[in-house]
């Protein structure tokens, strides 16, 4: 049964009163495939039986999972359908069904960046093409900001692609305002306080919230967004998507550190100096000094883009197969390889374990970030001498093949006693930080006594120098233990919890 919600948003207004009114009932639709799914969202492959038959796009959002009222959701409808962009996608119409809003847009028949990039490009798209869609991105976010909206939500998953090369920004206030209805102005200038987007693509000062959020966290996103593109997916996306552990991180987060572990790991992928400046400006931790969006459309990364959509066609969309299919595929393949990668899940709520991803390592030798979760699984109970260690190999988490078998079938049977003896080793791994800070000290005391002893042969100064380099680095190798075994806490933290909610269901 239709609840007709959603009144004309075309007739009544004169200024766009050329654009075709979609029928507001579903008996009108046919739907023929299921295309996507999202948090609370099903995306289908539909066509609109009195219009010719024409494919559209169906996007169903349960509103049971929703904070706001319908009267927000029109309104926010009612504002995206006077917007006008060549790179943003409008909604047809929207109307609600039972317990969901119904969302009919144009069918954009390659689908969206992430999706493609899932299915066939795992290690991110080549640099020209990267350009292209992040070029059109942000022709489309620049017009929204000059317009005074914000995005929220900019990802890849949101810039969507029809064969002829065509990119455009989707989900533009309707997932936003659904899920994170309540805005507060402050001071005249659009800053809002509530959560809004996916942790991983948030702005620092988003998941801190209280400082607000404003145009410039869309700015974070677009380079978040870059890097997703270019190297499959975004950064820290192996950390499970909890916001206390991701504001941690996030706040932490300096792309020149990023970059390095990236040049280590990835030695065949280089990308231009231009997109790497373009980048590093976007994730700047103050958003004061991000570029706005039309300052960064000047950047060199697009002025020198001069490859058209049809590259992007030949070397991207060209040969991919329907946006239906690769889903229907990822499906599959997550059911039956849910065991070995355990990362983002196209159609499943976000994950609620740690999953094993070796494409974004921040802890490679003499960098800070390093939120790698040490792998120790158990044969007999709590038995020490019997943990497997994790193996360490150019920055992925390699756990010996044998062992693997072994790790899943204790992972299910006796995960209490993993976290038993992970924290085990975790006492351990502290009282041989304490040891090796003991051990440090007296060497330090030696370095002493021997300067000295030599006190006439080296210059006062120099042996100031050499102390002060010295414990310079020490304090630094100190600072990064300390800082991994925090994370590692943070982790066995989230694992305690969610063992604990585990034990509370069965
Ligand atoms: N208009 C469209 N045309 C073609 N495919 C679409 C369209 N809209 C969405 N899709 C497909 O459906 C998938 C899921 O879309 P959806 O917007 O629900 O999820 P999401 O943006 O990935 O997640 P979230 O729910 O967090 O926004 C997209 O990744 C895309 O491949």
């Amino acid at each position: 049964m239709a609840h007709h919600e959603q009144e004309d948003q075309c007739s009544s207004t004169g200024t766009i009163a050329q654009k075709i009114q979609y029928p507001l009932d579903p008996s009108s639709y046919k739907i023929l495939d299921e295309i996507g799914v999202g948090v609370s969202a099903i995306v289908y492959k539909a066509i609109c039986i009195p219009m010719d038959s024409t494919v559209v796009a169906i996007k169903a959002i349960d509103l049971d999972q929703s904070r706001t009222d319908l009267d927000s959701i029109r309104r926010e409808t009612k504002t995206m359908s006077l917007l006008s962009h060549p790179n943003i996608l409008n909604a047809h119409c929207s109307f609600s069904v039972d317990s969901r809003l119904w969302v009919v847009m144009p069918f954009m028949s390659c689908g969206s960046l992430q999706s493609i990039i899932s299915s066939c490009f795992p290690d991110g798209l080549p640099e020209p093409c990267i350009a292209i869609v992040l070029k059109e991105t942000l022709s489309a976010l620049s017009y929204l900001h000059n317009q005074g909206h914000l995005h929220r939500d900019v990802k890849a998953g949101n810039i969507l692609s029809d064969s002829d090369g065509s990119v455009k920004l989707a989900d533009f206030g309707v997932s936003a305002s659904i899920y994170e209805p309540s805005h507060h102005h402050h001071h005249g200038s659009a800053m809002i306080t509530d959560m809004a987007g996916t942790p991983y693509w948030m702005a620092p000062e988003v998941i801190r919230s209280h400082t607000g959020y404003s145009f410039k966290a869309d700015i974070w996103s677009f380079g978040i967004t870059a890097l997703e593109l270019a190297h499959g997916r975004p950064p820290l996306s192996h950390l499970p998507p909890e916001k206390s552990l991701l504001m941690k991180m996030t706040q932490r987060f300096r792309f020149s550190d990023y970059e390095k572990t990236l040049k280590i790991k990835d030695k065949n992928k280089k990308f231009s100096r231009a997109f790497k400046d373009m980048v590093a400006s976007c994730l700047d931790q103050d958003p004061s000094k991000r570029p706005s969006a039309e300052k960064l459309m000047k950047h060199s990364f697009f002025k020198n883009c001069n490859k058209g959509v049809e590259f992007f066609v030949k070397n991207v969309l060209h040969g991919l197969r329907s946006v239906e299919e690769r889903f229907k595929e990822s499906r599959n393949h997550v059911g039956a390889e849910h065991h070995e990668d355990e990362e983002f899940e196209v159609g499943s709520s976000p994950p609620v374990k740690q999953r094993r991803i070796s494409g974004w390592n921040f802890n490679e030798e003499g960098f800070e970030l390093d939120p790698v979760f040490p792998f120790f699984t158990t044969e007999s109970r709590a038995d020490s001498d019997s943990v497997v260690k994790q193996v360490r190999f150019g920055g992925e988490t390699i756990i010996p093949p044998d062992r693997i078998k072994k790790q899943s079938e204790s992972d299910t049977n006796s995960e209490e006693s993993n976290l038993g003896t992970q924290l085990a080793v975790h006492h351990q791994a502290a009282e041989s930080l304490m040891a090796l800070r003991r051990s440090l000290d007296e060497e330090r005391q030696q370095v002493s006594n021997m300067i000295a002893l030599l006190g006439g042969e080296i210059s006062r100064e120099d042996q100031l120098m050499q102390i002060v380099e010295r414990l310079k680095m020490e304090l630094e190798t100190e600072r990064r233990k300390n800082f991994e075994l925090e994370m590692e806490l943070e982790f066995l933290k989230h694992q305690i919890s969610g063992a604990d909610n585990s034990g509370g269901t069965d």
